[in-house]
């Protein structure tokens, strides 16, 4: 067939698959309100309130104070209100003139409306309190997630649920907004019941159970939404995770090429719309649950009602109430029927607001637990020796281990490369020399301490690693550089290592030189080549001028002179260090001291390129197939 003739039938072939579908069978699947009470759910709500309070009083103990004042001052005038308005109810119906009566009736009056006042101006305050603690919080508990997540021993991330605990967490981090509103708006609420309800019981004590009664079916309802809205949202939360891990995938333009080139746009468009409709069925599904919730809870809390204004009516017309009162009476169970209706409104709402903060919390215990405990030993350098005694390491799930049984000593001034097949494990052979990855058996050891018991950050500190996949930090060019570490007073130090790659006329030719945010997305960003951001991340390791220098593949990107002039340079300074370079590009090899080949995570060969080459081993059949072009 030519480039021109088109296929006269359309060909047979399977529609395209719908996105997998995520399921969690760990500990983690099962929703923590499963089998909780409506009591049990209730009596999170004080502790709720002390958290929050807690978290609060460490952002601004001035607002939180002034938050306190403000409630009660709502309640002292709710119960002002009320009495006064019994006060002048009883001139306003008594007999005589009507310019009399108001005359008697004006200082309760005022009272009231000094109180309305005092009320009005403290829920403004209220307002200004939350305002002033809310973005306090949010930022505290976003930045305690990023920290946590950046903490954690790196084996935490292939552990099962760990990614899914980690997007709850982020939607409990997004609710703490909510967080100092809902406990504000309750205790307000909570103040004002109090004041409203004692003066209905001192008016007649039948009314306030009858008007409980009659808000307490509207508060179960608005919590049993809130606890189907929560399991929506917990069923949810593997493809929302997933979905925006897509959606960063398919829409950054980093990508872009690879979705237009591939022709992947319809299918990226089809997944992410088939997931987003699946992840709306089962919120649709919890819509008609909400409904029959509502519909019972009102029509109970109707009946209720109803009975109160009907004992209320029966107790006036019978004499067995005062006119005066019973008018009192009407505008107190308002007052009491507005601040208990808030009550479970704002208690439902921060019982919804508890279980996504506690997903957040959860899972900051989680980190936290899987934060480095490893021990106090410190490393300094110079490192002389690095030691592998029989390390075994696997993957959580992987039933073969990705290094098995490895035994390698590492001495200062050498280079080492790793070579072998894809998958024989030699970046995992890597992560634990450096200890980004501890071994389940054997123990790595730099200067006989094992690393078990080192501090991380006093080995990381003599470590400079070029993984395999970089980032691409949305930094200034100096940044991309010096990153992790400390500032220096000027840049030779950073134009030294930029030298040391080839990256000084890129450099220059930049709008800003070193200042240059390198990031095209953004207003007077730059963006750099594939190779040439390869090149600055091996400048990044370069600039630490580390006891250990790793690079994974560092040159995969580069052109020929690029490629020399790494080499070139890691063989100038490998005198001072330990040096290992993991790489399929064979010829590469040859700057070695000495090469192992791995193959299914155990060490098959080892020696120096021409030993190797002709050793009639892996090494050799690697070498020929790739001359064989
Ligand atoms: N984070 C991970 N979680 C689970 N399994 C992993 C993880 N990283 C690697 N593996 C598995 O461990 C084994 C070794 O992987 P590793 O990345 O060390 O191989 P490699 O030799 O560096 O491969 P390549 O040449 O492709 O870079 C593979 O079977 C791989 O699937």
């Amino acid at each position: 067939m030519t480039a021109t003739d088109t296929p006269t039938e359309a060909p047979q072939t399977p529609p395209p698959p719908p996105p997998a579908t995520i399921s969690f069978e760990s500990n983690y699947g099962k929703n923590p309100l499963g089998e909780a009470t409506f009591a049990a759910m209730c009596a999170r709500l004080p502790s709720v309130l002390r958290q929050t309070a807690q978290m609060a009083w460490a952002i601004d103990r001035l607002a939180v104070i002034l938050l306190l004042v403000c409630q009660v001052l709502t309640g002292v005038t709710a119960a002002v209100v009320l009495a006064f308005t019994a006060r002048a109810m009883q001139h306003l119906v008594g007999n005589g003139p009507v310019s009399e009566r108001l005359h008697a009736a004006f200082p309760a009056l005022a009272v009231i409306t000094a109180a309305v006042a005092v009320g009005r101006i403290s829920s403004a305050l209220s307002s200004y309190g939350d305002g002033r603690i809310s973005p306090g919080l949010i930022t505290a508990a976003d930045t305690a997630l990023v920290e946590a997540v950046c903490r954690v021993e790196a084996s935490a991330y292939s552990e099962d649920g760990f990614a899914n605990r980690q997007e709850a967490a982020e939607v409990g981090v997004s609710r703490t907004t909510m967080m100092v509103k809902d406990a504000q708006r309750f205790t307000a609420a909570f103040v004002r019941m109090i004041a409203a309800s004692g003066v209905l019981t001192a008016l007649h004590p039948l009314m306030l159970p009858l008007l409980l009664l009659a808000v307490v079916p509207a508060g179960l309802g608005a919590v049993l939404s809130a606890r189907v809205d929560y399991e929506t949202h917990y069923a949810n939360v593997g493809d929302r995770n997933v979905r925006g891990m897509m959606r960063w995938w398919a829409t950054t333009s980093r990508h872009g090429d690879e979705v237009r080139a591939n022709g992947m746009t319809d299918y990226i468009v089809y997944w992410y719309r088939t997931l987003s409709e699946r992840i709306d069925k089962r919120t649709l599904t919890a819509a008609p649950r909400t409904l029959r919730i509502m519909l019972a809870t009102s029509a109970l809390g109707g009946i209720f009602l109803l009975a109160t204004w009907a004992t209320l009516a029966w107790l006036a017309s019978t004499g067995r109430l005062d006119l005066a009162i019973a008018a009192t009476a009407v505008v107190a169970v308002q007052t009491s029927l507005a601040a208990l209706s808030q009550l479970v409104i704002n208690g439902a709402a921060l019982f919804h607001t508890s279980l996504y903060l506690a997903d957040m919390r959860s899972f900051l215990d989680l980190a936290a637990e899987r934060a480095p405990k490893r021990g106090e030993m410190k490393i300094s350098a110079p490192v002389e020796e690095i030691c592998l005694e029989d390390v075994v390491y696997g993957y959580p799930g992987k039933e073969r281990p990705a290094v098995d049984h490895v035994s390698l000593t590492l001495r200062r001034g050498e280079i080492l490369a790793i070579v072998g097949e894809n998958g024989s494990g030699k970046s995992t052979l890597s992560r634990l020399i450096t200890g980004i990855l501890l071994p389940d058996k054997g123990r790595v050891a730099w200067d006989g301490v094992d690393l078990a018991s080192a501090d991380p950050s006093s080995v990381w500190a003599h470590t400079g690693l070029v993984p395999q996949i970089f980032a691409q930090w949305p930094l200034r060019a100096r940044e991309n550089v010096t990153l992790g570490q400390p500032r220096t007073f000027h840049d030779d130090p950073v134009w030294e290592a930029i030298d040391a790659v080839g990256m000084r006329t890129a450099i220059e030719e930049l709008p800003k030189e070193l200042d240059t945010l390198l990031a095209r997305e953004f207003f007077g960003g730059s963006e750099l080549s594939g190779g040439q951001w390869q090149r600055l991340a091996c400048s990044r390791a370069l600039y630490r001028r580390s006891a250990l220098l790793i690079l994974d593949e560092p040159t995969s990107q580069m052109d020929p002179r690029g490629e020399h002039d790494i080499f070139e340079e890691i063989k100038s300074i490998a005198a001072d260090r330990i040096t290992v370079v993991v790489t399929h590009q064979l010829e590469n090899t040859k700057i070695a001291d000495r090469i192992i080949v791995m193959q299914d995570g155990r060490i098959t060969e080892q020696g120096r390129y021409e030993e190797l080459a002709n050793g009639g081993g892996l090494f050799a059949e690697l070498l020929a197939l790739a001359k064989d072009r």
